[in-house]
């Protein structure tokens, strides 16, 4: 078993705190994803359940144990980061056998770990070749490697392809998918990536300004987020939000819409309105339009209906998509 759990952890920097109380419990071998704006402590609470960084309070259990005063390298755990500092003299297979070396784990069982890690990442037919004869994935690879051969419990994951170019990402996004189910690790993982956070993740886990957002299942987010702040920040595009007003609910501050729950029609609709930048993505179409009374909206259309900038358009909302927010940005339907 290796879920870790974060209890009241709090991080100060000088007078600076900047995370207040957090609990957090990772379930053993799940895929947990932490996404939030720039600076909400992501990387904070990363190091900090690998030992690089001391909380100021709280505690940290990896496996039930209580690691919080325990050495990083005496904690289970591997982190790979998005700068992925190989050694560059050394080949692909010393680089992944490296710390099993410092270990002095003994020669037969470093060739079979380095064997079997390079057979799960398809790096077999590279372990001769030196970091310079890679491409950016093969070389993001072999730092995985570097961590698989350490038999962690815990993977940590610090925005690892955000240095790769948009096919890579792609292709080793579903690569650690694939790691994923065939070690059955717990992993933690930061990005800035939505589509990362979506597709990896078992929990994602929302943070602002140090605090939890909300915790919850990919579609349970995308279909529930508990407050405007989830609501807007998870999705791409975002979900419009507007000023509220929802029949017979006076409580409501903002009413929140999906791009793709809003209908277009050149001929009748609630909302007139007219395009000012339209999108062509081929699949869909992203249009962002001004709306009489409403103001400015995105709307995803199908790809095949064509639009053109300056042209008028008319809106209707899926009244049953509707997500309604009330005081203090606290979701109050539908199905809170
Ligand atoms: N060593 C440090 N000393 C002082 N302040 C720090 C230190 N490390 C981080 N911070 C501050 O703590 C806050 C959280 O930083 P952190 O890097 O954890 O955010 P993040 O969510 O990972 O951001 P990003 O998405 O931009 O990487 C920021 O305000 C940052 O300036």
């Amino acid at each position: 078993m290796a879920e870790v759990r974060l209890k009241n952890v709090t991080k100060a920097f000088g007078s600076v705190t900047v995370i207040p109380d957090l609990d957090l419990m990772v379930p053993d071998g799940s895929f947990t994803v932490l996404v939030g704006p720039s600076g909400c402590g992501k990387s904070t609470l990363l190091r900090i359940i690998a030992g690089l960084e001391m909380p100021t309070a709280g505690t940290i259990e990896i496996g039930g144990e209580d690691v919080t005063d325990e050495e990083p390298s005496k904690r289970g755990i591997s982190m790979v980061f998005q700068s992925y500092a190989l050694y560059p003299h050394m080949t692909v297979k010393e680089n992944i056998d490296f710390g099993l070396r410092l270990a002095k784990t003994p020669a037969d069982e470093r060739e079979r770990r380095v064997a079997e890690a390079a057979r799960i990442l398809a790096l077999t037919d590279y372990l001769d070749r030196k970091p310079g004869q890679l491409s950016g994935g093969q070389r993001q690879r072999v730092a995985i490697g570097r961590s698989i051969v350490r038999q962690p419990k815990v993977f940590l994951f610090d925005e690892p392809l955000s240095n790769l170019d948009a096919a890579l990402r792609t292709q080793m996004r579903v690569e650690l998918a694939q790691l994923h189910q065939s070690i059955d690790a717990t992993m933690i993982y930061v990005t800035h990536d939505q589509v990362e956070a979506m597709t990896l993740a078992d929990q994602i886990v929302v943070m602002t300004a140090g605090r939890i957002e909300q915790v919850g299942a990919p579609m349970d987010l995308y279909d529930r987020p508990q407050t405007v702040f989830v609501a807007g920040f998870i999705g791409s595009p975002k979900m419009n939000l507007l000023p509220g007003e929802a029949a017979g609910r006076p409580e409501v501050e903002t009413v929140g819409i999906r791009p793709e729950h809003i209908r277009a029609d050149t001929e009748a609709g609630d909302w007139p309105a007219v395009a000012n930048v339209v999108e062509n993505l081929g699949s869909d179409t992203i249009a962002y339009v001004s709306a009489d009374k409403r103001g400015e909206l995105t709307v995803r259309l199908p790809g095949h209906m064509r639009l053109r900038p300056g042209e008028r358009l008319f809106l209707t909302p899926e009244s049953e998509n509707l997500h309604l927010f009330g005081e203090n940005g606290q979701r109050v339907g539908p199905g809170t």
